[in-house]
């Protein structure tokens, strides 16, 4: 029995065995019968073996025609698969062939994602030897794309909805999942997924899409990923009025019955799966970001991608800029487009850095940072009016309405964009930059592509070849004047995977500054 048991948890067969399945005094209760009593309505135990027919039809284990002989013997595989015995580096040809033939990158996303739920391993290994290719697939850009048709493009749901009708039942919710040992969820409310705005439930797509990162990239067990969406209604007409739209048809609700939502949530994730579970918000509206992540950053370990990613990998970009430029941070003055949760943490964590390397209280490094929002420059004489995570970055100066007119009076070296609206660089933008830089830092940073500040080519056109660019999300190399421009891809992607795997394996149970500020100066040895 012991080595039929080992073989099935060493081969590829599945084996699940519940945790109540010994009895206390370390008795077997072999047939079940101590515990089934008539107060315990649940299966006191289970083992399930999935061979044959279900193996093929189960997407962590099935291999497809990459099943050997021997296995196709032990898992009573015979005839269900044609006699070929095909290498996994054979299958992965064929189906980047296969994929290459799609010309609309939706059609690309729509078979990977049918590849996750036919034959994990598969996908995570072409996801894996592809990734230049194949990351715009299954994440930005096209991922927004998928979000706002999911409705109509949805095969079979992936992760866990939990909407307003779970309420009081969230701890119920999370137990129908069938993994246990969870130790990634990323999770969002669907209100501002990219720059693409409030797309209720249909945001399922953003969880589903960063936690395959963390299995590609980090190298975190997808068994220990969750993605999960809280679905407490839309104020997106459009998707209300949509037939195939998959969420509550009702406009969102907030104030307390928005915080007791997500706080059963918090308080049902921790007590099911302990207190060093990640839990990664991603994509909720400003309004909530920044509370949640105060409210649970000291009781949970929570990490806001937006906020904190954002900042990470922005800084790291924009420590080895300075290799091309020049000069320290505190020596360059920078200028936001957008004071939602990208902007005002990366520019907090610019700060926060300046006042390491340079010992001046955190006050006077934020002088160097400056922000422009839908209502213009943001300064003291706003203050009044300003939303709290807006206030710290109200310096003295007079009212400016627009971007064009702050970059001409502000003079910055750094002009970063992260408002969520494209076309915002205009030539006219990115002209005074080039006036006064020799070499103006220009960071796109809003996704997806139709939301970009500007594109690469247009950085590197109106500033005649000398921007430093990099964007959110990405660009194809620009030829200009008979030379190949290259530009950076400043996503979050390339800090959150390696950042939630360190947080996993130190066992860590809170977030700090630190290690994002660590994460920062990490270099590739
Ligand atoms: O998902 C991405 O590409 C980056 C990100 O977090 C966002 O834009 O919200
Ligand atoms: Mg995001």
């Amino acid at each position: 029995m012991e080595s039929t048991l080992k073989e099935l948890r060493d081969g590829n067969t599945v084996l699940e065995v519940d945790s109540k399945s010994a009895v206390s005094g370390g008795v077997r209760d072999v047939h079940g019968e101590d515990a089934a009593t008539e107060d315990q309505i649940v299966t006191p135990w289970t083992i399930s073996v999935a061979s044959g027919y279900s193996l093929l039809r189960n997407p962590h284990h099935n291999k497809g025609l990459a099943f050997t002989e021997k296995e196709r013997d032990h898992h009573y595989l015979r005839g269900l698969l044609p006699p070929s015995v095909v290498s996994q580096d054979l299958q992965v040809k064929k189906l980047m062939a296969n994929i290459r033939q799609y010309t609309v990158p939706l059609q690309k996303y729509m078979a990977m994602m049918d590849l996750q739920e036919r034959n994990e391993k598969l996908f995570y290994k072409l996801l894996m030897d592809n990734v230049e290719e194949l990351l715009p697939v299954v994440y930005t850009p096209t991922v927004g794309e998928a979000c706002q048709k999911y409705g109509s493009i949805l095969r079979r749901p992936q992760g866990l909805f939990i909407s307003l009708n779970e309420k009081g039942k969230i701890l119920e919710v999370l137990k129908n999942w069938p993994e246990k040992n969870i130790q990634v969820i990323v999770v969002t409310d669907g209100e501002r997924i990219l720059g693409l705005g409030d797309l209720g439930c249909q945001g399922m797509g953003i969880p589903v899409g960063k936690l395959s990162l963390y299995t590609a990239l980090g190298g975190v067990r997808p068994s220990a990923c969750l993605p999960v969406t809280i679905d407490v209604g839309t104020n997106n007409q459009k998707l209300l009025d949509d037939e195939f739209y998959i969420g509550l048809r009702q406009k969102r609700a907030t104030g307390q019955e928005y915080a007791e939502l997500i706080h059963e949530f918090m308080c049902a994730v921790k007590q099911n799966y302990g207190e060093k579970v990640l839990v990664q918000f991603e994509d909720f509206a400003n309004h909530n970001a920044f509370d949640l992540l105060a409210r649970y950053g000291t009781t949970h370990l929570v990490f806001n991608d937006d906020i904190q990613g954002t900042a990470s990998v922005v800084l790291a970009g924009l420590i080895s800029a300075l290799n091309l430029v020049g000069g320290t941070l505190a020596e360059h003055t920078f200028l936001f487009l957008g004071a939602g949760e990208a902007g005002t943490g990366i520019a907090e964590l610019i700060a926060l850095e300046m006042s390491k390397q340079t010992q001046a209280p955190l006050e006077e490094t934020r002088k160097k940072i400056w922000l422009v929002d839908s209502k213009g420059l943001i300064v003291s004489s706003r203050m009044d009016s300003l939303q709290h995570f807006k206030k710290p970055w109200a310096h003295e100066h007079e009212p400016i309405k627009n971007l064009v007119d702050a970059v001409k009076a502000i003079k910055p070296t750094v002009l970063i964009g992260s408002s969520g609206v494209g076309r915002t660089f205009t030539k006219e933008v990115v002209e005074a930059m080039a006036s006064f830089n020799e070499k103006p830092i220009i960071l796109a940073l809003s996704n997806p592509t139709s939301q970009s500040e500007c594109t690469a080519e247009e950085a590197y056109t109106w500033s005649e070849g000398r921007a430093i660019f990099a964007s959110g999300s990405p660009f194809d190399p620009v030829e200009y004047n008979g030379k190949v421009f290259v530009p950076g891809q400043s996503n979050n992607a390339y800090i959150f995977p390696g950042f939630g795997l360190g947080l996993i394996i130190s066992g860590a149970i809170r977030v700090h500054d630190d290690m994002l500020l660590a994460a920062c100066k990490c270099k590739k040895s």
